[in-house]
């Protein structure tokens, strides 16, 4: 199949996007088999000594049994469902990766968010390839250059859509999905890694 991909041509980045990875008819039927099989938590995350509820709801699966850590917590994965194994295929399909893990991510509404961070833990590796899929409600997504923070990039992340990150990104950039004052719906984003 061939799809529409841009390039955005960050510097210090390798950074694409899909705008339509997915037909509107499999990120549809996407949206609502991951929302209802889905296992969906809302864990508490310590920043600088403070305990908070993580503004969005999360869940990690893999073909592993590697834990994924950031901001303070440990995730332990589940296996594959269905529909995580199907779309991990179709994305590597077209990305020649082999991912191992997805964390989950859902927004319940504009309020849910997921502040600046990049995606640099060292279970990584060095030069992340991250697969970051959207379903559901559209939402504005940020990057922001390390050392040059008035480099910045915004991007509407579509239903259905697929952005790929890799290369230095993770090490040059940050990245966020900032709260909107929209009255918009759930959005679910999962993010495909290689945890080895
Ligand atoms: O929801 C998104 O699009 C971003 C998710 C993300 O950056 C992450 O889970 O690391
Ligand atoms: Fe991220």
């Amino acid at each position: 199949m061939i799809r529409e991909v841009i390039d955005l041509y960050m510097k210090d980045a390798e950074v694409c996007y899909y705008p339509h990875f997915f037909s509107a008819n499999e990120a549809d039927y996407y949206f609502k088999k991951l929302l209802n099989t889905i296992d969906w938590q809302q864990d508490t995350i310590t920043v600088f000594g403070k305990t908070y509820l993580q503004p969005r709801l999360t869940a990690l699966h893999a073909n592993n049994k590697n834990p994924y850590s950031y901001s303070n917590i440990t995730m332990h994965p589940k296996t594959f469902t269905k529909e995580l194994t199907d779309i991990k295929s179709a994305i590597e399909n077209e990305v020649k990766a082999n991912f191992t893990t997805c964390l989950a991510n859902l927004y319940r509404n504009g309020q849910d968010s997921n502040g600046w961070h990049a995606d640099d833990e060292k279970e990584l590796g060095k030069k992340p390839v991250i697969a970051s899929v959207t379903f559901g409600s559209e939402r504005i997504f940020h990057f922001k250059h390390k050392q040059d923070p008035s480099h910045k990039v915004k991007l509407v992340l579509k239903h259905g859509s697929l952005l790929l990150m890799k290369g230095d990104t993770q090490k040059h950039w940050l990245h966020q999905l900032p709260k909107t004052k929209k009255d918009i719906g759930e959005r679910i984003n999962l993010t495909f890694r290689i945890i080895a």
